[in-house]
């Protein structure tokens, strides 16, 4: 079985004051997913503070899409039940705050009706997560970062195509998913590494690219993505 390609534009980098507008231009461009980071400043995992549960409730009230949430937190259990009730569609929680309680949370997430997902930092092994891909109740995409969390703009790590390689021989149906530094530069490496699922700021000019490196005139780029109709219709 293969995994489809899913772009999932970043909406931190989007006019904050007009989010359903931009939400609405990204997936008018094509977008499959919207990506959603949410950040609480904590000094020991990210500098920054972002949105929470209120936007996304607000978001939902204006787009039907897939709300692939990011949680750059220390506690990502507490924020389950209010993402879950806001309407987020997929939570991804970070492997290295979440070693003691992974297998409660993805058993909450579920219950609460969302997708889960694991992310892992720049530094953190990739074995870290094969237990939770192992499980028997597992997660349902790895979300390899490519930059330090945190913050948008940053310069994409090739080094982390070492990880997504791994990732992708070891389970050729899971959902990989990349973020930060992808672009018209980097977004083929990264697909040809493995990743399926692209993450990248919401700059609209690079979803038909990012589309493009998954399949030409409906042929596809790498072997292990299958066609979806969606995505390879340019
Ligand atoms: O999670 C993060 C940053 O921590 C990302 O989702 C970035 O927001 C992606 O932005 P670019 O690197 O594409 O500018």
């Amino acid at each position: 079985m293969g995994v489809t390609p899913i772009i999932a534009p970043s909406m931190l980098s989007s006019d904050f004051a007009n989010l359903a507008s931009e939400a609405k231009r990204m997936l008018d461009f094509g977008a499959d997913w919207l990506h959603m980071d949410i950040m609480v400043k904590f000094v020991h995992f990210v500098p920054n503070l972002t949105i929470g549960a209120p936007v996304i409730e607000s978001l939902r009230k204006h787009t039907k899409a897939f709300l692939d949430c990011h949680l750059m937190v220390t506690n990502p259990i507490d924020y389950v039940e209010p993402l879950g009730k806001a309407g987020a569609s997929g939570f991804t929680f970070h492997v290295e705050v979440s070693k003691e309680n992974w297998q409660e949370l993805i058993q909450k997430i579920k219950s609460n009706a969302m997708r889960p997902g694991v992310a892992l930092k720049p530094g953190t092994p990739i074995e870290e997560v094969y237990p939770l891909v192992d499980s028997e109740n597992p997660v349902e995409m790895v979300l390899v970062m490519t930059v330090e969390p945190g913050f948008g703009g940053q310069k994409f790590m090739p080094e982390m195509m070492d990880k997504v390689r791994v990732l992708r021989k070891k389970y050729p149906s899971l959902d990989i998913e990349v973020d930060g530094g992808l672009g018209p530069s980097t977004i083929e490496m990264a697909a040809s590494a493995g990743a399926n699922c692209i993450v990248a700021g919401a700059r609209y000019s690079y979803i038909p690219y990012a589309k493009l490196c998954f399949g030409k005139s409906g042929e596809m780029l790498t072997s292990f993505l299958q066609p979806r109709s969606k995505q390879i219709c340019f």
